[in-house]
């Protein structure tokens, strides 16, 4: 059943001239890892911010059509209270990080004790989303005096801690190297065996590729594919409407073109593999 429904969704940031959504039909289901894709500029954070309630009720402009999140209209929202359903990672680390702590831990736990946890369970959560994400050294450190890398890692530990059943995640890898790119998917893909609805904004389309169930692309401001990613990623006109797709799909579309294709396109390694193997075994 869908938990978050955007229907005919058009959206003017104040004093723009072009819409950053436009004619925007999409649905999402609980428990399901989307991928949100599309070029610069195509409205991605928009998305995440319309979800999150942060458009219209901080940015305000101009929003027409329905969304409904949990069966009410975004626009009716209390967005403290979406807040506590839907966690929101931010694109930019230095802009979640409070600024006003002085400590690791005290930044993780400030938006439990805004939601009142008592003070046992609120430790015994800060400690347990720092070892998941290992940043245990870092508890007593100051938030403000860490790198890019540092501080995602923190701002991820904070939204984990609250424990919300969706997670809204705008580009988390973006300050970080393939260890710790490889550590946040491995952080989402145990939410997504929780049970947790997750939007993640990626441009790294062979990690998409690898756990997102189904996926958006979004292109001036319009929806150009959705779908599961099975289908969609294997689709190589994505190129020309600015998105990416995996090597593995480019390589199988491209064997297709010289008739020496596979018996479907992979749009992972693992599923490369195992295609090329069939292929090899029946000329064999
Ligand atoms: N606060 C704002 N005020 C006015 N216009 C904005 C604002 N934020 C974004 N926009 C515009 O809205 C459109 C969609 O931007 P958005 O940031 O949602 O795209 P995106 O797909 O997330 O891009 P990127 O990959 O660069 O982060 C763009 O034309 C952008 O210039």
């Amino acid at each position: 059943m869908s938990f978050i429904t955007l229907q005919d969704v058009s959206y003017k940031y104040p004093l723009a001239k072009t819409f950053a959504l436009k004619h925007v039909d999409l649905s999402f289901e609980k428990g399901k890892f989307y991928g949100i894709i599309g070029q610069n500029g195509a409205g991605k954070t928009t998305l995440c911010n319309l979800v999150r309630g942060l458009v219209p009720h901080f940015y305000g402009g101009s929003l027409t059509g329905k969304t409904i999140i949990d069966g009410t209209d975004v626009k009716k929202w209390d967005t403290d209270q979406l807040a506590t359903q839907i966690g929101y990672v931010f694109q930019n680390p230095f802009t979640q990080i409070s600024g006003v702590k002085e400590t690791v831990f005290e930044e993780i736990a400030l938006g439990l004790e805004n939601l009142g946890i008592p003070k046992d369970e609120m430790i015994e959560r800060v400690i347990r989303v720092c070892k998941l994400l290992k940043i245990e050294d870092l508890i007593k450190r100051d938030p403000n005096a860490l790198s890019g890398g540092q501080r995602q890692r923190v701002a991820f530990a904070a939204i984990i801690a609250m424990d919300s059943d969706t997670l809204v995640i705008d580009e988390p890898t973006s300050q970080l190297d393939p260890e710790g790119t490889a550590d946040v998917f491995a952080i989402i893909q145990l939410l997504k065996e929780q049970g947790k609805t997750v939007l993640l904004v990626e441009h790294k389309i062979d990690l998409l590729a690898e756990y997102a169930d189904e996926i958006v692309v979004l292109e001036k401001a319009q929806v150009a594919f959705q779908g599961p990613a099975q289908e969609v990623l294997q689709n190589p006109t994505l190129l020309e409407h600015g998105a990416q797709i995996p090597q593995v799909a480019l390589l199988g579309s491209k064997l297709k073109e010289k008739g020496i294709g596979l018996a479907h396109i992979p749009i992972t390694q693992k599923d490369a593999i195992a295609a090329i193997e069939e292929r090899l075994g029946g000329e064999s």
